[in-house]
């Protein structure tokens, strides 16, 4: 079912070796930037054009009624609401010990710096719902944005045409949860597109957060700037480091588990075990058939951006991921938590057979907006600094200015910006 990819006894560079999906996120980009464009300036009209289109769903507002995520609270499951309650619980606990203290510098006597984390005003928080609903993302937006101090938070969900096209009901009620308010019913390209520019009832926000398919990390890759944007985090990745002590229903499970989400979605095994690959295929052939969403999992898992890669020894498979920087690696060996330590790219790292990607997509308390498409090589995921900017607080008075003037005179010099330098040195004529 996978691709093989066979790096035993081979010292080519693992960089691009893994191809990511097939719908490269440029090419995206061209298709939605109509959509994005018309929202400018259209706003509501073009939202409403592309809904019809896209979600099949005739809007007649953008924003969800009050009433409607009260009663979706009201009649939400017993059980789901337990759950989601553990989780924002975990996922608070972790996210508190995240927040920043300010810290002032005394750089000579006289002269400080002090760097202050101040909150971004106003987020729009984008949670998916195309092929899954997702109200534990509304966890994961929600929890570290509030953490921070964010005043005025936004969510955007698809509308569903099975809920009179309002967004998916346990979205709703997991907003409810946490006291959010403002949520509109637009999904894909077009929620982006309306949080960056605005549109009727929605203020444009300062920074857009949260995942979704190659429409809405297209559209966020083009709104870059216009708004402030977290990383990519598009369709999921799931990298497995395995040896031999790995069991191979484990390894294939969690292989499935992200291939659920996307057909664009990665799975990928490292390892230095032929027989591991072997036993993995079997389980993957006996699970797939068995479970909900064969028909995509097997897309995801046969499409280019999946595959089983044979490497040397650990050594080299950890070179392998990386190289890949999975959204998400787990490590299924010996010694598992010391491989983990001595990983460089991933979005974030699993360790041993009790820590599954699953755990941390619902209640581990670690974040599940996390990067794909290599960007773990630069980002990080989602957490309370995502929300935080430092500002710093430069406070020198008249004779730690006057002891450093010189210096300054100097480098504004070196520049050939005199001016610079006279703002100074005028101070002291
Ligand atoms: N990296 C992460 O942290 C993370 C977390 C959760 C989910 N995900 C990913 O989020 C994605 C969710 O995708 P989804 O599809 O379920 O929901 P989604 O909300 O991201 O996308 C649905 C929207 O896509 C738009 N759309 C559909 N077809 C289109 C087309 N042809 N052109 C333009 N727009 C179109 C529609 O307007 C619809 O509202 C998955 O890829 C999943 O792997 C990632
Ligand atoms: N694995 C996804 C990307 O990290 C998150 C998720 C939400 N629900 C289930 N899974
Ligand atoms: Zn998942």
């Amino acid at each position: 079912m996978l691709n093989r990819i066979d790096l035993r006894g081979s010292a080519t560079d693992p960089r691009g070796l893994l191809p990511r999906a097939q719908l490269d996120v440029s090419v995206a980009v061209d298709k939605i930037r109509p959509v994005v464009e018309a929202v400018r300036e259209h706003g509501f009209a073009a939202i409403r054009e592309a809904t019809e289109r896209f979600d099949g769903v005739r809007l007649e507002r953008l924003r969800v009624p009050a009433e409607a995520i009260a009663a979706a609270a009201d009649t939400l499951d017993p059980e789901v609401r337990a759950a989601l309650t553990e989780a924002i619980t975990r996922v608070r606990k972790v996210h508190a010990d995240q927040r920043r203290a300010e810290v002032t510098t005394q750089v000579v006597p006289g002269g400080s710096v002090t760097e202050r984390w101040v909150p971004v005003s106003r987020v729009g928080l984008y949670v998916p719902g195309g092929l899954a609903m997702y109200p534990s993302t509304v966890v994961m937006n929600v929890v570290p944005a509030q953490v921070a101090g964010v005043d005025s938070l936004v969510i955007a969900s698809p509308p569903q045409v099975d809920n009179g096209g309002l967004p998916d009901a346990r979205v709703l009620a997991a907003c409810a949860l946490l006291g959010v308010e403002e949520v509109y019913a637009v999904g894909g390209a077009q929620a982006i597109a309306m949080l960056a520019y605005g549109a009727e009832e929605c203020r444009p926000v300062d920074m857009v957060t949260g995942p979704g398919n190659i429409w809405v990390t297209a559209a966020k890759r083009l709104l870059r700037g216009v708004v402030g944007i977290d990383a990519e985090a598009g369709p999921t990745e799931i990298a497995i480091l395995a040896d031999d002590t790995a069991d191979p229903v484990h390894v294939a499970a969690d292989l499935i588990s992200q291939a659920e989400h996307d057909p664009l979605a990665a799975s990928v095994l490292v390892t230095p075990s032929q027989a591991l690959v072997e036993a993995v295929e079997r389980e993957l052939t006996r699970q797939v058939a068995a479970t909900k969403h064969s028909a995509r999992i097997t897309e995801a898992l046969t499409g280019p951006q999946s595959g089983a890669v044979l490497v040397d020894d650990l050594a080299a498979g950890l070179r392998v991921v990386d190289a890949y920087a999975a959204e998400h690696l787990e490590i299924q060996t010996v010694d598992a938590r010391e491989w983990a330590m001595r990983v460089r790219n991933a979005g974030a790292v699993f360790v041993g057979a009790y820590s599954p990607v699953s755990l941390g997509d619902y209640c581990a308390g670690s974040n599940h907006v996390l990067p794909t498409g290599g960007c773990a090589r630069h980002s990080s995921g989602l957490s309370v600094q995502t929300f935080l900017r430092g500002i710093h607080i430069v406070d020198y008075d008249e004779a730690a200015l006057r002891d450093v003037a010189g210096h300054v005179v100097t480098l504004a010099n070196v520049e050939d910006l005199p001016a610079h330098g006279e703002a100074v040195s005028v101070r002291f004529a």
